[in-house]
């Protein structure tokens, strides 16, 4: 029997020339072109977040994110500045810790709030903002971002897009009120964080009173680096000096009665104590750990940069804070970097056991 074959008449091939050719344009100037086009451009993005379609509305770029994170650091720690100059603070308590400190409340945290807060929010509708005080939505300050980018950041960083809705900001407008207030001004901060997913990806720790300014981003770059060594034996521990809580007792407990503590103010001049800042009121630390409760305002700038440089900040059980929902940490926290992180927390006493002997 003969092979079947198959005969297109004149009028088939037509037809199917012209779907291929269909088939062609499509490819070359439509969607997959395009799609094509952003996966060669772009790298995965930080904190595992799938990439938006390019140019979406729902999109924000990390870089930009950062610059004007960075900015309204510096501009919030303007008003603490200015604040603590003029010597008009208006000291208020407004509330206590659970372990009854009062929490203070000045015109420095306010005003800086109040900058900070409007001036990403105006740059960053669409994204959540988490801050420590109180915004007055009616009260519209306008503070415009000029969609500038510093030098140092374009050369850093590359321009990384998430969707917006995978985006928590946290505003911390002054850490260290307490010793703001009593005009121990080495210890304040003003700090911005952006986590994707949950995770710190992008942290700034500004110094008002000596400009200094610290920012780094997961998978980006930084300004700032660990320092060369850390003692790993004995190492020197920064702890809080006004929500210490068993924190010296636990310290000492895990490396010995001759442990050097450093008793300091603030959360972001605790994590400033473990990198190579060039600042001359800046002391130097190995660890630092924190058992009270403490809010994410206050620790996801510092862990955003401690895991850009390498380094680990999570609870005293090691695990990792997620910078959504809720605003508490209520785990503690150690620090570290450039040491065997793991091997810190093994070292750790029982917190359960610890606090029914200390007690
Ligand atoms: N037990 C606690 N409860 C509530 N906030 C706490 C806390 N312990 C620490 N913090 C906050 O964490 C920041 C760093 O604390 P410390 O200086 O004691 O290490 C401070 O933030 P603010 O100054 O921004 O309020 C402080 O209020
Ligand atoms: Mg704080």
């Amino acid at each position: 029997m003969a092979p079947m074959g198959i005969r297109l008449s004149p009028l088939g091939m037509a037809v199917f020339c012209l779907l291929g050719l269909g088939v062609l344009y499509h490819l070359y100037s439509g969607f997959l072109a395009g799609r094509f086009a952003f996966f060669m451009l772009s790298e995965p993005a930080a904190g595992g977040a799938e990439p938006p379609p390019r140019g979406s509305a729902a999109a924000v770029d990390l870089r930009e994110l950062l610059a004007v994170s960075v900015l309204a650091a510096v501009r919030g720690g303007e008003e603490v500045k200015r604040v603590r100059e003029g010597n008009v603070l208006n000291e208020k308590a407004k509330g206590k810790t659970r372990e009854g400190a009062e929490e203070k409340l000045t015109s420095g945290d306010l005003l800086s709030n109040r900058r900070m807060y409007h001036l990403l929010q105006a740059a960053f509708p669409g994204v959540q903002i988490n801050s420590e005080e109180h915004v007055n939505t009616a009260d519209q300050e306008t503070v415009s971002w000029d969609r500038s980018i510093p030098e140092e950041i374009k050369q850093k960083i590359q321009p990384k897009e998430v969707p917006a809705e995978s985006v928590t900001v946290w505003i911390d407008p002054l850490d260290a009120t307490q010793e703001y207030t009593e005009d121990l001004r080495q210890y304040v901060t003003t700090m911005v964080c952006v986590a994707v997913n949950g995770k710190p990806v992008i942290g700034v720790i500004h110094k008002p009173f000596s400009a200094y300014t610290a920012w780094a981003m997961v998978d980006g770059g930084s300004n700032v680096k660990a320092r060369s060594s850390y003692n790993e034996k004995t190492p020197r521990i920064i702890v809080s000096r006004s929500h210490a809580g068993k924190v010296k007792q636990v310290a000492r407990q895990t490396f010995g009665n001759k442990t050097v503590i450093i008793p300091a103010g603030g959360a972001g001049y605790k994590v400033l104590a473990l990198l190579d800042v060039a600042e001359k009121n800046q002391e130097e630390a190995d660890v630092y750990i924190h058992v009270t409760y403490i809010k994410k305002w206050d620790i996801c700038a510092g862990n955003a940069v401690l895991r850009a440089l390498g380094g680990h900040m999570t609870t005293l059980n090691g695990e990792e804070i997620s910078y959504t929902g809720s605003d508490g940490n209520e785990g503690g926290l150690i620090a570290s970097i450039n040491m065997n992180h793991k091997a810190l927390i093994e070292k750790l006493p029982d917190l359960e056991e610890t606090s029914h002997k200390l007690d």
